[in-house]
C-alpha cells in the first residue's frame, strides 16, 4: 500500500519515534521529526546505549577477577580489587560518548536516506490538534555539544505550526528526582548525569533496586568501587522473578555490596568530600557518590496534550490503546511517555504499530505475552511470556520446572557458579508460554524460548530439537523434557 498522500509529523526521535518516522517513509507518507535534543533519544544518548556500554567494560574486569578460578594467572600483574588493572572512566565514558553520539549519527543517516526531515526544535499540541514547533537545540547531559546556535537567536528560535495526518507523541521520560536529594551533577547524581564523571566514585550509593539500580551497582561494583544499594523491598529487583532476582542479591553481596533491604532514602546531602544519605528511618549511610534511580516521570506536561484532547493518567502518562491511539483524534502516542512497558523493544512497536494503524496498512495490536526483556546484571536475568506471579497468583494455569545451571557440563566448565533456566508450560497441552534464564549472556539464551512462545510449540517439539553437546541450551531442552514427565 502506499500513503503518498499522507503526512506525519513525530514529536520524540527516541525509538518510539524514530521506527515511527521511518516505517512511515516506506509507505511513501511525508515525514517530519521533531527532536528537541538529540535522534536516538534517552535510549541512545543516555540511558539505555551508554549504560549497556558501561557493563561490557564492568563484564571486561570481572574476567580478570575470574580468571584463576580456571587456573589463569597474571604472572606479576594483578587483578581488579588490587592494584594495577583499574578502570580510568574518563577513558570508559569518552568510549561510551562517542559510542552514543555515532550511533545517533547513524540515525539521523537513515532518516535522511529514507527522505524524513528532521527539525530541531521542542514540539507541542495546539487545541485543534496542529503541531508547534519551537526549534532550537536543549542541551544534551550526555554531554554533547549542543548545535551551535545562530549570531541571532531570532531564526533559530522561529516557530512553526505543522499540520498532519497522523501525528505521533514519543516525547519519552526522565529520571525521578527526590525533593530532599536534589542531583548537583557533582556527587549527587541521576543516572542521565554519570556519564561526565572524570574520576571513578570511591564508594557509589545507589539508591533504588529497580532494573536502573541494579544494573549500574553491579557495573560500578566491578568497575572496582565500593557500593552500597539502598533497596525500599524486601529484595532487589522487586518486580523480578524471585528466585531470580535472589541469586542476583546474593551474588552482589559475595562480591562485597552492601545491599541494604527494607530501606528507604529520605534525603541525601553534600557533605565535606562526599555525601550522606538519610534513610527514612534515621540511619545515615556515607559515600562518595550518590546515585538517584528512584523511577521516571513522562515528558507529557506544557506541550498541550490535554487542551488537544489527550488524556493522560493521574501518573501523567498518555493513554493509549494497543494500536496506540490517544484520545485524540489523529493522536498516537508510542514508548516510555505511555508507561505501557518501558523499553526500547516496545517503544518501537508501539511507533511502528501507530504508523501501520493509521496509514492504512495491515496491523496487528500490540501483545505484551510474548515480550523478551533482560537485565544485565552478572548473571544476567532473561523473562519471556508469563511469569511465576501469574502462576502463583492464578492467573494462568501452568507448570513450572527449574534446573540449575551449575549442573550443566558448558556451566562446569566454564566455571558458572550461579544461575538457572525455567520454563513454564500450560497444564494440559503442555504449550511453552514463558521462561526465566539467570546465566551469561541469558539475552542470547532466552530466544528459543521466545520462540516457542510466540509459535505455541509444545514441551516435546521443543525438547526433540537438537542441542549442542556441551551447551547450555542442553538444560533448556532437559527442562522441557520433564515437563513432560510432569504432564503425563
Ligand atoms: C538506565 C536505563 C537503561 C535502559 N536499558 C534498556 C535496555 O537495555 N533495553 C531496553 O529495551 N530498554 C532499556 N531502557 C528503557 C529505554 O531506554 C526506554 O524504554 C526508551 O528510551 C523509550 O524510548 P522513547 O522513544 O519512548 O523515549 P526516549 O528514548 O526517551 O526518546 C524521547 C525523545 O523525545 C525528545 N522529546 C521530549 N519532549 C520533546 C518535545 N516536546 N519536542 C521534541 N522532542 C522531545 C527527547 O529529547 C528524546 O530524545 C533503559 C532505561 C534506562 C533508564
Ligand atoms: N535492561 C533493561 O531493559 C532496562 C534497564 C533499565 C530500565 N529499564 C526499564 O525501565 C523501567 C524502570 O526501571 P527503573 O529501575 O528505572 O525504575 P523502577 O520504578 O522500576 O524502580 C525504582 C525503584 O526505586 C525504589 N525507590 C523509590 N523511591 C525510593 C527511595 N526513596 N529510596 C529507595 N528506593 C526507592 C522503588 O521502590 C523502585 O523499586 C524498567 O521496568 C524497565 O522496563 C529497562
Amino acid at each position: 500500500m502506499s500513503a503518498g498522500n499522507k503526512s506525519v509529523v513525530v514529536i520524540g526521535g527516541g525509538p518510539g519515534g524514530y521506527e515511527a518516522a521511518l516505517a512511515a517513509a516506506q509507505l511513501g507518507a511525508e515525514v517530519t521529526v521533531v527532536e528537541r535534543s538529540g535522534l536516538g533519544g534517552a535510549a541512545v544518548l543516555t540511558d539505555c546505549v551508554p549504560s549497556k556500554a558501561l557493563i561490557a567494560t564492568a563484564d571486561f574486569m570481572d574476567r580478570f577477577s575470574a580468571a584463576k578460578r580456571i587456573g589463569v594467572h597474571f604472572d606479576g600483574a594483578q587483578v581488579p580489587g588490587d592494584q594495577g588493572v583499574t578502570a580510568h572512566i574518563a577513558d570508559v565514558n569518552s568510549r561510551i560518548l562517542d559510542l552514543a553520539r555515532a550511533q545517533s549519527r547513524d540515525i539521523a543517516e537513515r532518516l535522511e536516506s529514507a527522505g524524513v526531515e528532521v527539525v530541531q526544535g521542542a514540539g507541542s499540541l495546539l487545541p485543534d490538534g496542529r503541531v508547534q514547533i519551537v526549534e532550537g537545540v536543549d542541551e544534551v547531559d550526555s554531554g554533547e555539544e549542543p548545535a551551535p546556535h545562530d549570531e541571532d537567536c531570532e531564526e533559530a528560535q522561529a516557530r512553526r505550526e505543522l499540520e498532519a495526518d497522523l501525528v505521533l507523541v514519543s516525547t519519552g521520560a526522565r529520571p525521578r528526582v527526590l525533593e530532599s536529594a536534589k542531583p548537583d551533577g557533582e556527587r549527587i547524581l541521576t543516572w542521565q548525569q554519570i556519564w561526565d564523571l572524570q574520576e571513578l566514585p570511591e564508594h557509589l550509593v545507589v539508591i533504588g533496586s529497580g532494573v536502573t539500580g541494579a544494573e549500574l551497582a553491579h557495573a560500578y561494583l566491578g568497575l572496582g568501587c565500593e557500593v552500597t544499594l539502598i533497596s525500599s523491598r524486601d529484595r532487589v529487583l522487586p518486580g523480578e522473578d524471585a528466585d531470580a532476582a535472589n541469586v542476583v542479591e546474593e551474588v552482589f553481596r559475595r562480591r562485597g555490596m552492601t545491599v541494604l533491604n527494607r530501606s528507604r532514602a529520605g534525603a541525601v546531602r553534600r557533605e565535606g568530600d562526599g555525601v550522606v544519605v538519610t534513610l527514612e528511618d534515621g540511619r545515615e549511610v556515607q559515600g562518595s557518590h550518590a546515585l538517584l534511580a528512584v523511577g521516571s516521570i513522562p515528558n507529557t506536561s506544557d506541550m498541550g496534550l490535554e487542551e488537544a484532547g489527550v488524556r493522560l493518567s493521574p501518573s501523567g502518562h498518555v493513554e493509549v490503546d494497543r494500536v496506540s491511539r490517544t484520545s485524540a483524534p489523529g493522536v498516537y502516542a508510542a514508548g516510555d511517555c505511555t508507561g505501557v512497558f518501558p523499553l526500547a523493544s516496545i517503544a518501537a512497536m508501539q511507533g511502528r504499530i501507530a504508523v501501520a494503524h493509521s496509514l492504512g496498512d495491515a496491523v496487528a495490536p500490540l501483545s505484551l505475552g510474548k515480550v523478551s526483556s533482560n537485565i544485565f546484571t552478572d548473571p544476567e536475568i532473561a523473562t519471556v511470556g508469563v511469569s511465576q506471579a501469574d502462576v502463583d497468583e492464578g492467573r494462568v494455569d501452568a507448570r513450572a520446572v527449574m534446573l540449575p545451571l551449575t549442573k550443566n557440563p558448558r556451566a562446569k566448565m566454564q566455571n558458572l557458579q550461579d544461575g538457572f533456566v525455567k520454563i513454564f508450560a500450560r497444564s494440559g497441552s503442555a504449550t511453552i508460554v514463558g521462561g526465566v534464564v539467570v546465566a551469561p549472556r541469558a539475552s542470547e539464551l532466552i530466544f528459543p524460548i521466545a520462540l516457542a512462545v510466540a509459535n505455541r510449540l509444545n514441551v516435546d517439539q521443543f525438547s526433540a530439537t537438537f542441542t549442542v553437546y556441551p551447551s547450555m541450551s542442553g538444560s533448556l531442552s532437559e527442562a522441557a523434557r520433564q515437563l513432560h514427565e510432569i504432564a503425563d
